[in-house]
């Protein structure tokens, strides 16, 4: 395995190389005058900027957004380039730079990608995506699978986006979309969860036989014996065995536990993996508040309210109940904040992610089900409430009370995407919860800093710092 400059590791199977094909597009490249965005709060404090420098960022080698390519240059169809302009993509971020080159390439090769949350892992899988399919065929060619309903649809929308300049057909494999007695869906890109498409294989709606492409995002939450892992296994068995898909896997993190699986699983697969001390963004800055007791937990969020609304928050918990219960008790008190959790209904829960994407509610309280992949970029602040533990995981009801490190990574990873800065609070109580906190800042090797519970002013003072 060899480390690269800009400390990726990258493994070929073989001299997989790109063959830039570099056409003559009628694309056209939007100009990079777009450097600095601003996000001005509204509240607490008209004078509160936060600036995003997306061109500075990617003209730091160091930064996973750095690309000394241009998407020209991966060989992309013009009709995708006019995709990923009109988008207002100027140049591939770094992972999208490394993987697009030995997705496309042929014949096709197994990938197992890893690169830190919001840095455009979406764009190189739904590229390959929309690169493979043969558009003049009426079949499914290419499958992907997330682990929430939120997501699929997220990443449904990036396809459309992306392929708006090609006629791709799109459809969902998600809960309560198609109606039940659907027969056949000849859509080219399916996206889903696993048990949705597990059914539609199943009852052979999607015809496997076409299907050239198989994704996994969150790839080690869809591996996993304690999350998903059953239900995209059979996934897999139900895909054609004599020519199988070009399987890839895509994370920000990939547990040792899982890689070992990951590697049957996408068998020969090229690999760019990250080293530790790199799994979170840099632009993240992490806090910690010291409370008393539960209940003291509730009174420091809800003291944080105008803080949390500047721009929006994301207010994890460990219990769905949890999460009503602080959503119903801020409510009454007269703050406006949404609550979203696996147990609401499919249109409930599609309703209540568009409205806060829309930016109608800044805070949404929620639990593990969109610790992953959802990509907001208005959101600076997530605030882990109750922590991430192992017991929490999928199905598992252990008595497991180490910290999940991985889904803190994930979860802190919904501020602070593509360059944006970002922080997050967490809420410690007794000294359990201050041992696994102190695990979590020791594993990942970066400081979480104390902020005082009775201090608003020093809160507000060293986030303003943290998101400058
Ligand atoms: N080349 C690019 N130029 C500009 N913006 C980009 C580029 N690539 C991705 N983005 C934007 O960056 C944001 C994060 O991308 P994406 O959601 O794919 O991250 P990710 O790596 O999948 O993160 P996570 O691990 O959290 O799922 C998105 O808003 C996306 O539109």
């Amino acid at each position: 395995m060899e480390k690269d400059a800009e400390g990726f590791y990258t493994t070929k199977t073989d001299d997989a190389t790109a063959k830039p094909e570099v056409t003559e597009s009628e694309a056209k490249k939007p100009e990079v005058t777009e450097a600095t965005r601003s996000e001005t709060s509204d509240l607490i404090s008209s004078t509160f900027e936060v600036t995003v420098t997306l061109a500075d960022q990617q003209a730091d080698p160091n930064s996973p957004l750095y690309s000394a390519k241009s998407f020209e240059q991966l060989g992309l169809h013009p009709d995708l380039l006019k995709g990923l302009y009109a988008l207002g993509f100027s140049k591939p971020s770094k992972i999208q730079e490394r993987a697009l080159p030995l997705l496309l390439s042929n014949p096709p090769q197994n990938m197992i990608g890893q690169s830190q949350s919001g840095t455009g892992k979406t764009a190189a899988f739904v590229l390959t995506m929309l690169t493979r399919v043969d558009f003049s065929l009426n079949k499914t060619q290419a499958i992907c699978l997330a682990p929430s309903r939120e997501l699929a649809r997220q990443i449904m929308s990036v396809v459309v986006a992306m392929g708006k300049f090609t006629p791709v057909q799109t459809e969902y494999a998600i809960k309560d979309n198609l109606p039940r007695d659907v027969t056949r869906i000849t859509a080219h890109i399916v996206v889903g969860t696993p048990g949705t498409m597990t059914d539609l294989l199943k009852r052979r709606v999607i015809d496997s036989s076409g299907i050239k492409v198989f994704v996994l995002d969150e790839a080690d939450n869809m591996l996993d014996q304690d999350g998903l892992g059953d239900q995209t296994l059979r996934v897999k068995n139900l895909l054609p065995r004599t020519q199988p898909p070009q399987i890839i896997l895509f994370s920000a993190t990939f547990p040792d536990h899982v890689r070992t699986f990951a590697n049957k699983f996408a068998p020969n697969a090229n690999k760019i993996e990250l080293q530790k001390e790199e799994l979170s963004v840099e632009g993240i800055r992490q806090f910690y508040m010291d409370c008393r007791n539960e209940e003291h937990k509730y009174d420091i969020l809800v003291s944080l309210y105008q803080l949390l609304t500047i721009g929006q928050s994301i207010i994890f918990c460990q219990h769905r109940h949890t999460a009503d219960r602080i959503s119903q008790r801020m409510t009454v008190e007269g703050h406006k904040v949404a609550s979203l959790h696996g147990a609401k209904d499919a249109s409930e829960r599609d309703a209540i992610i568009d409205s806060f994407r829309e930016g109608r509610e800044k805070v949404l309280i929620t639990t593990n089900v969109i610790a992953r992949g959802i990509d907001i970029l208005q959101v600076n602040m997530v605030v882990n409430y109750d922590l991430p533990l192992m017991n929490e995981r999928g199905h598992t009801h252990s008595n497991d009370a180490r910290p999940d490190i991985e889904t803190y990574i994930h979860r802190i990873g919904r501020t602070g995407r593509f360059g944006r800065k970002g922080i997050s609070v967490n809420f410690v109580h007794d000294k359990r919860t201050w041992l696994q906190m102190e695990e979590i800042e020791k594993t990942l090797g970066k400081r979480i800093i104390r902020i005082e519970t009775d201090d608003l002013d020093d809160m507000e003072e060293k986030m303003k710092k943290a998101l400058k």
